[in-house]
């Protein structure tokens, strides 16, 4: 068994084209099957060489690694000898009308009811009409003849029983008339000459899928060669489509903002499926991944249950997996005492200022200001640990009667500038009595 992930280096992935590589992977892993990663750069115009390394350091960030690796562009001859060899059993034809005179068939035949399919009008040319072409300096395109009458069907591992009918789609354009090859039929030569046996990808494809299997018969697979799982597609926040063009869902952004790796694979491995997304390891989630689980309709893309699982995976995470990442002089004591409060890497440096820096001071009401005062002459000497905060608040409680949020909150607001946060237990002894002293003194200013 081998599988491909195949995307265009046209920007930056997106959580929707990760769904379809981590899909990949993961069935890959499962079957222990071989797996490829294909760099479609046939459209030149589009491809961009930064793009190709940024999609390689994305996956290889998520964890995701490829047996193989190919890229169209390198292999522009295999596509010419296919070309040849469709040319050749007359399945390619060459075309000669321009964008203006295809629109306007198209718009003549939407008047007249009838779908707006190409009419095969070169087909029909003789080789009189099409010398005479050339010699009028036109140069042709080339568009592959579907067959006649079939109707494709398949038995899609996500969506089921499919059929493409052919005869409702425009013999697609493989060949350009300046000679480059198009993504459908290069994709093809590459499935079959690299060995690929699964193609798992988006619901985009579909109709492509219907195509690909006739041209693919056309240039020598057997029946049903390749088993096909399209994935729904994943939409946006707002329920549009995600675009390489917009970086907001891109991993890169995920990136910088700190979302662990180990989230975005279990949240986007299970999202649309009938197993909730649970942060569990990539071989964990290999074991137990089913395309027969992921459900036919579209996925929408929730940054609150991203963050809740990327919450999850941080609760739980030690030290060593982290210290490399925590703010300059951080502590095991420090990332234990604020790991269960954070959703993302990046809200760290706010809690490491609180307890080894500066923090904005907070504005205390007038009446807690004397409060403060009076809990500053009750603090305990050092050393401090984890009992500090009780024996300092039992002793302000007595010496002020305060009891509850009225003598809890005021020193939480005055030492960390926040309503709420790690417990105070732990945060004291990191903090230090001259930065707690400090800082009460500020605040009841
Ligand atoms: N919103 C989406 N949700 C799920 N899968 C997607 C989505 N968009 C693209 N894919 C899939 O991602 C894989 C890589 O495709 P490709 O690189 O062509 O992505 P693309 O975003 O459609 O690119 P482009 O915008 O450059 O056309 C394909 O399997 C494609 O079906």
């Amino acid at each position: 068994m081998k599988l491909r992930f195949a995307p265009s280096p046209t920007g930056l992935i997106h959580v929707g084209n990760a769904r379809q590589a981590i899909a990949n992977a993961l069935f890959a892993r499962r079957h222990n099957a071989r797996f490829l990663l294909r760099i479609d750069d046939t459209d030149r115009g589009r491809s961009k060489e930064d793009y190709v390394q940024a999609l390689q350091d994305d996956l290889r960030w998520l964890g995701i690694g490829w047996d193989e690796f190919v890229r169209q562009s390198d292999r522009l001859d295999r596509y010419a000898l296919a070309i040849e060899q469709l040319k050749a059993s007359g399945r390619l034809y060459p075309c000669f009308e321009s964008e203006q005179e295809l629109a306007s068939k198209r718009e003549a035949r939407i008047r007249m009811r009838k779908p707006p399919v190409y009419d095969r009008a070169m087909l029909r040319m003789t080789p009189q009409q099409r010398a005479q072409a050339e010699a009028n300096g036109k140069v042709p395109y080339w568009r592959f003849r579907l067959s006649d009458h079939r109707t494709v069907e398949w038995n899609d591992l996500v969506m089921g029983a499919c059929r493409v009918k052919l005869p409702a789609i425009s013999d697609p354009v493989l060949v350009r008339a300046d000679g480059t090859v198009l993504y459908t039929l290069a994709s093809v030569v590459d499935d079959m000459e690299l060995g690929i046996t699964h193609i798992i990808r988006g619901e985009d494809h579909v109709t492509n899928t219907g195509v690909q299997i006739d041209i693919a018969e056309a240039l020598g697979a057997k029946r049903n060669q390749f088993t096909f799982a399209h994935l729904p597609l994943l939409l946006d926040e707002g329920g549009g489509k995600l675009s390489k063009r917009f970086d907001g869902l891109s991993i890169r952004a995920l990136r910088q903002d700190g979302v662990e790796p180990s989230a975005i694979v279990s949240y986007l491995a299970r999202l649309g499926s009938a197993d909730d997304p649970a942060p569990l390891s990539f071989d964990e989630l290999a074991k137990s991944y089913d395309l027969g689980r992921v459900s036919r309709s579209a996925a929408r893309f929730d940054m609150r249950q991203l963050l809740g699982l990327n919450r999850r995976i941080m609760h739980a995470m030690p030290f060593e997996e982290i210290r490399a990442r925590l703010p300059e002089g951080a502590t095991e004591a420090f990332w234990l005492a604020v790991r269960g409060n954070v959703d993302m890497v990046g809200e760290l440096r706010h809690w490491w200022d609180v307890v080894a820096g500066e923090i904005i001071p907070p504005v205390i009401e007038e009446a807690d200001r004397p409060y403060l005062l009076q809990a500053l002459e009750s603090l305990p000497a050092e050393p401090w640990d984890e009992t500090t905060w009780k024996t300092w608040t039992t002793a302000v409680k007595d010496a002020t009667g305060r009891t509850g949020r009225a003598l809890f909150h005021p020193l939480r607001l005055a030492l960390t500038g926040e309503d709420s946060g790690p417990e105070m237990r732990d945060l004291l002894p990191l903090m230090g009595r001259a930065r707690v002293a400090d800082r009460l003194q500020i605040a009841a200013r």
